[in-house]
């Protein structure tokens, strides 16, 4: 906060603090320095361990089945190339790859148990009555998995997000990131880390299990707020050295 309020030119908004300084002493102004750390590090905290998982999840799925690891690679090396720096924007382009993160996502939802809420006074849902006061754990996993909702939702087929004209579909039993006012607010953020990460990686390397692919462990460990998978060990090849 110092070193901000030694360098900071009125008007000009850098980052966070800068923004919390400026509207000190305004008529709106009522965030204070402990709420700004707070919100600082909820964001540190909520945003780093949730996208790290969702690697080792995308990682962990692409050497389960490398037939869609092959496939992901191959549309990206057709559509824009090994070399090229990804832009989030080529999401469209790579509908195959956006399915699989998709897919990855519904399966293992790492934010399974989204977050604990509480209802403030009694309220019915289809007949049924949720006393004030009650714990609500919102079961995000169950939703993924929802027969009614998902045809063989055990099964790991990116192609489900897919429609016949090569378009995402937005299905509306899916929502990785939790939906209602108090959804992921780094649900962009989370999204384009994804895709980023996921597609840069494969534009570089080939991942491969060193044990049978059936015998890796995808049950997932709730060791805290997140479902993460068990440990496991990768092999690495650059793939400008693979001739297919
Ligand atoms: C793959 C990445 C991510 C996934 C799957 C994910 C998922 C979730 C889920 C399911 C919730 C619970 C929402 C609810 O209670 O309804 C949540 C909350 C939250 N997430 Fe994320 N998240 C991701 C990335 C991020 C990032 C990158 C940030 C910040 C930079 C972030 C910040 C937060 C915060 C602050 C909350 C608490 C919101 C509140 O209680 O009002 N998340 N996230």
């Amino acid at each position: 906060v110092k070193w901000h309020e030694e360098t900071q030119k009125k008007g000009v908004v850098r980052d966070f603090v800068d923004m919390y300084l400026e509207q000190i002493g305004t008529e709106n102004g009522t965030l204070s320095e402990r709420s700004m750390f707070q919100i600082i590090f909820d964001l540190y905290a909520a945003g780093t361990e949730t996208s790290s998982t969702g690697l080792l999840w995308i990682v962990l799925y692409l050497i389960k089945y490398p037939v869609v690891q092959t496939k992901c690679a191959a549309e990206i090396k057709r559509v824009i190339g090994l070399d090229t720096t990804v832009q989030f924007s080529d999401k469209e382009k790579l509908p195959y790859v956006t399915a699989t993160i998709n897919e990855v996502q519904r399966i293992s939802t790492l934010g399974a148990l989204s977050l604990p809420r509480s209802s403030l006074e009694d309220v019915e849902i289809d007949g049924k009555v949720i006393p004030k006061n009650s714990v609500i754990i919102p079961h995000i996993y169950s939703a993924h998995h929802d027969k009614t909702e998902w045809q063989k939702p055990e099964e790991f087929k990116p192609e489900r997000f897919i429609d016949k004209d090569r378009h995402i579909i937005k299905h509306k039993a899916f929502y990785p990131f939790s939906i209602g006012p108090r959804a992921c607010p780094g649900k962009q953020l989370g999204e384009m880390e994804m895709f980023i990460f996921t597609v840069s990686l494969l534009q570089e390397f080939e991942f491969k299990s060193v044990i049978p692919p059936d015998d890796l462990d995808i049950e997932g460990l709730q060791t805290g707020v997140t479902l993460v998978p068990a440990s496991y060990t990768v092999k690495v090849n650059s793939r400008h050295k693979i001739t297919h």
